[in-house]
């Protein structure tokens, strides 16, 4: 703070020649302003204070004074420099104004001493709440605090910076930091006296007779003028540190851990979604669980309504792509032109009615995720090759476009066919055949795995009474029926056939005569008969004669006839018969002689 800050123009400046030649008029003046010092000018320079005694007069000793009748000025009175710089109270005066100059020493007015001693107190005050602001910071700081002066003797050190060294307050207060160094207190070098010399802030870890390392940080403190006061080390508690980065690394792992297997109990969702029960179709599952986790690329081969589309789609869904896009895409279903820029995309005006901005193709779509090529095998050659060198360059030019563009997609292609057969015709690419032979999934058709039909007839059942709120269940006699059937649309025929049945079956149990006449109507390959296999269901207490089967009975005709003979075995009579199946007593007789079924 600077005195300029505190100078006042006094109430009245006294003239010397004016206070020589007319004192009287001075001193009436000052009394009417009740003022008893003024500051006396001399052609605008300092002259001195002129000081009016009321009664008794006082000489300072040793001061040059002139008198007047009442009052004494001294032109030796204190004056001082406007920039003079308020530090602390440094000079004792008598006078309670004080006259300040300008270098030239031209007077610039008065400071009021009481106004400089109120200044410096508050000063005081604030200064001295800001030290214990500072005590109790550094006191309290968890990090450990030295202070050295400008020499590199120890000022100041906190508790918590004994606490980390293992040493006491003593043995560094006043102590030089290479003394320090010397006791092995600190080990060389310090990076204290180092940032003391080097005059710049130096980190590095320093290891304290606890036989602990920390991080020391110090940091040298310069005045305004730049000259050096001291440093300030700062000292972290690393064991502290490095706790909290193994409980880190602790809690990373075990969060890791828990993602792996959430990722894993994902993954058996997903592949319990598929019903496997047979070993043919369990080894089809347990393959596409494995390929999941790979980026290859993987043909599934089946008949059609297998299943290739729902695993396909599993393998996407429990990938590492499994955020990414999942697209799919019929080959067979659409005119190689169409397919090429639905497969590709296309430049605006590629063809006549191609959109004018272009289209982007489904590879792009697939970005990041995975593209399913149903029905591979009804691919062109043409569009075979631009296949090719996506699996094998990861690019491809759109439709129109002369600029490849590069796709990270996996690729996962299906098909019925059997690709060799098509090779060998000339219809299908050898080498393309290779690339997607990567990973073969071969799923078997429904009727080389009955074991899984009784399981997806629950399957199906379950989701159709959920999906229309229905409770229907199905007789035994229509599994064991249904498992021998051939299924020549496979699992959606089967599927199918599950649905139709909830919706249109009025009754809650699913009965053999439920089952649609086309449904037997189909030419089928079963090679076991409904006759057959309701033999084969053995009820032991049969005694109803048939007539050897007439070879041109068809399903439905069978399955009438099972049904009578199962029933007669059961109920024991013709009515009871009639009755159980809501229908007349001379309608059964007509079909036991159209089957030529005797009932004994
Ligand atoms: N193992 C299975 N478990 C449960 N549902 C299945 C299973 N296999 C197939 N499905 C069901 O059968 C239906 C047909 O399956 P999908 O479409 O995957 O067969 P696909 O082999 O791809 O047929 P296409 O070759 O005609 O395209 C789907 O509704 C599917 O949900």
């Amino acid at each position: 703070m600077l005195l300029s800050e505190f100078v006042r123009s006094p109430k009245y400046t006294v003239d010397l020649n004016l206070l020589q030649s007319d004192s009287q008029r001075v001193i009436s003046k000052m009394k009417a302003l009740s003022l008893l010092e003024a500051p006396v000018s001399n052609e605008g320079r300092w002259a001195g204070i002129f000081r009016v005694f009321p009664s008794v007069q006082v000489f300072p000793s040793g001061s040059t004074v002139q008198f007047t009748e009442f009052g004494v000025w001294m032109d030796d009175a204190p004056y001082l420099y406007a920039d003079t710089e308020i530090k602390e109270w440094q000079f004792l005066t008598d006078h309670n104004i004080i006259g300040v100059v300008n270098k030239e020493e031209e007077f610039l007015g008065v400071i009021y001493v009481a106004d400089l001693q109120r200044e410096i107190h508050s000063m005081y005050k604030k200064a001295s709440e800001r030290n214990r602001e500072m005590d109790a910071i550094i006191d309290n700081a968890y990090d450990g605090i030295l202070i050295a002066d400008a020499l590199g003797y120890v000022t100041r050190v906190n508790p918590s910076f004994c606490r980390l060294t293992g040493v006491n307050e003593q043995s560094f207060v006043g102590v030089h930091l290479t003394e320090l160094v010397k006791q092995g207190i600190f080990k060389e070098p310090s990076v204290t006296w180092q940032s003391l010399q080097e005059r710049r802030e130096v980190s590095g870890l320093q290891r304290y007779p606890t036989g602990q390392e920390h991080l020391v940080t110090s940091v040298p403190i310069f005045d305004q003028a730049g000259k050096i006061q001291g440093v300030v080390a700062n000292v972290r508690d690393m064991s502290e540190l490095s706790r909290l980065r193994e409980e880190l690394a602790e809690v990373q792992d075990q969060s890791q851990l828990y993602k792996t297997e959430l990722s894993n109990l994902r993954k058996r969702v997903f592949f319990d979604e598929i019903v496997a029960v047979s070993p043919q179709m369990r080894n089809v599952r347990e393959l596409a669980e494995r390929v999941a986790n790979f980026d290859s690329t993987v043909l599934i081969l089946g008949e059609s309504g297998v299943g290739k589309e729902v695993i396909a789609s599993l393998i996407h869904k429990s990938s590492a792509r499994s955020q990414g896009p999942f697209v799919k895409i019929n080959c067979g279903a659409l005119s190689e032109e169409l397919l090429e820029s639905e497969l590709f995309g296309y430049e605006s005006g590629a063809f006549t009615g191609a959109r004018k901005a272009g289209k982007i193709g489904l590879f792009e779509a697939a970005e990041g995720g995975c593209i399913f090529l149903d029905e591979i095998g009804e691919m062109s050659p043409a569009l075979q090759v631009k296949v090719l060198r996506v699996l094998q360059e990861q690019e491809f030019t759109r439709v129109g476009g002369v600029e490849p563009i590069q796709v990270n997609c996996r690729i996962i292609a299906a098909t019925h066919r059997n690709l060799k057969e098509q090779i060998r015709k000339g219809l299908f690419r050898e080498d393309l055949y290779y690339r997607l032979y990567v990973v073969p999934l071969h799923i078997p058709p429904l009727r080389e795995r009955k074991e899984d039909i009784p399981a997806m007839l629950q399957y199906f059942l379950n989701k159709y009474n959920q999906k229309y709120g229905t409770q229907k269940t199905i007789h035994p006699v229509v599994i064991q029926l249904l498992q021998h059937y051939s299924w020549p649309g496979n699992v959606r025929q089967l599927s199918n056939l599950i649905e139709r049945m909830v919706v249109t079956i009025p009754e809650t149990v699913i009965c053999e005569h439920h089952l649609p006449e086309d449904f037997f109507n189909l030419e089928n390959s079963s090679e076991d008969s409904s006759l057959d296999v309701l033999k084969k269901t053995g009820n032991r207490h049969i005694s109803i004669k048939t007539k050897v089967p007439n070879k041109s009975l068809n399903a439905f005709n069978e399955m009438e006839r099972d049904i009578i003979i199962q029933s007669l075995s059961r109920f024991g009579s013709i009515r009871k018969v009639a009755q159980a199946l809501g229908v007349s007593h001379t309608a059964i007789i007509k079909k036991m002689k159209k089957y030529g079924i005797e009932k004994n």
